[in-house]
């Protein structure tokens, strides 16, 4: 087991985490008082506690419900910008070094917003808190990805949205939501959009339904990453020490599609029934390209540290299994090439030499 003071050093790297699922119990409170929004309470830590206990009914759709709080005071240019501002320094304060950041421009327009100026006050939380994070000495990389959600009908227009603004912090395109009954392939639309503009493209699949829904995704919809993806368990026999892997396991495997998985939310939202039980380990040691993520903080009360703490508690992971699913992040990160090889040179990599060497000191 590796200690929560080195895995808060350690550098890290942050593919799946929702900008509405991430603020700060403070600001909610703060930002409900301006525009007169009604919550469960207004006492900071009590509303912490009431999004970690509304979210652990083993529901996605119940778990889902308690962002109409969150997307509710994020409808104004300051708000956004606020939000976001703080969700970089708070990952940065974590040791986070770059993090891809998702949200869904259209849930936040019912104050006047356009969604070019929603996306604008985002772009400009993330400069403000990449900045103030490097005067604090904790450098971070902050994107952000527009989600399309996929009950509604708009994903088209927010894939348009996401390429006219891939010059200015927006890395890709993503869909969420409830999963059972919508299909990836309801929007086929949008993801040809995408690709036709040589886009990035995550999709949350193989959550709350399995493996359908995973191959639409990748073979359909031409997803470059999976959003969460646990299912692809489903894929994969297992009797003794003999491991048979189906043709979409062996496909996502071959192909290097990355996972991003949420350890914590699986177990919130019912996906999997314990840290313990998470499919992550054995795709891990399979070799499948895994990566670990926060999802929603503040539904989950967690930070990177804790979900690092939690698999390392559960399967006595070591700091070099945490390096290798932070190289695992970086490599499938939605940003070029050579961006990602300085962060591994410069900042990764030494980074974990370091911790490595002080530990071997003290052993
Ligand atoms: O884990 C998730 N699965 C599906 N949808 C999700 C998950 N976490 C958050 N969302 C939804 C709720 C948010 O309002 C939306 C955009 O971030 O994405
Ligand atoms: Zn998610």
């Amino acid at each position: 087991m590796v200690a929560r003071d080195v895995l808060h050093r350690a550098p890290k790297v942050l593919l799946h985490d929702h900008l509405d699922g991430g603020l700060r119990p403070q600001t909610i409170v703060d930002l409900a008082g301006v525009i007169g929004h009604e919550l469960p309470t207004s006492d900071a830590d009590g509303l912490a506690r009431w999004f970690a206990e509304s979210c652990n009914s083993g529901s996605l759709e119940l778990y889902l419900e308690t962002f109409r709080h969150t997307v509710a005071v994020m409808q104004t240019p300051d708000a956004l910008r606020r939000v976001a501002r703080e969700m970089v320094l708070d990952l940065a304060a974590d040791g986070v070094v770059y993090v891809e950041s998702r949200w869904a421009p259209e849930q936040h327009l019912t104050a006047g917003l356009e969604l070019d100026q929603a996306v604008a006050a985002v772009r400009d939380g993330l400069a403000e808190g990449m900045a103030e994070a490097r005067v604090k000495g904790t450098p971070i990389v902050a994107r952000q990805i527009l989600t399309a959600m996929r009950h509604a009908s708009s994903a088209r227009e927010i894939a348009e949205l996401a390429i006219r603004h891939r010059d200015e912090r927006v890395a890709g395109f993503d869909i969420a939501g409830a999963e059972a009954g919508y299909p990836p392939t309801r929007h086929l639309d949008a993801f040809d959009y995408i690709k036709r503009n040589n886009g990035y493209i995550t999709i949350h699949a193989g959550e709350a339904f399995g493996l359908p829904s995973i191959w639409e995704a990748v073979q359909l919809c031409g997803a470059n990453r999976l959003g969460h993806g646990v299912r692809v368990i489903d894929d994969i026999t297992i009797s003794g020490d003999q491991v048979q892997l189906g043709r979409l396991a062996s496909y996502i495997r071959n192909v290097r599609v990355p996972l991003e998985m949420c350890p914590s939310s699986n177990v919130q939202t019912g996906a999997v029934a314990s840290i313990a039980d998470h499919p992550i380990r054995i795709l891990a040691q399979l070799g499948f390209r895994v990566t670990v993520n926060t999802d929603n903080r503040l539904m989950s009360n967690t930070t990177m540290t804790r979900e690092f703490e939690r698999l390392s508690d559960a399967f006595d992971y070591q700091l070099s299994d945490i390096r290798w699913l932070t190289l695992n992040a970086i490599k499938s990160a939605f940003s070029p090439h050579p961006d990602r090889l300085a962060l591994i040179e410069n900042v990764i990599k030494p980074g974990y030499q370091t911790l490595l060497e002080e530990l071997d000191q003290s052993a």
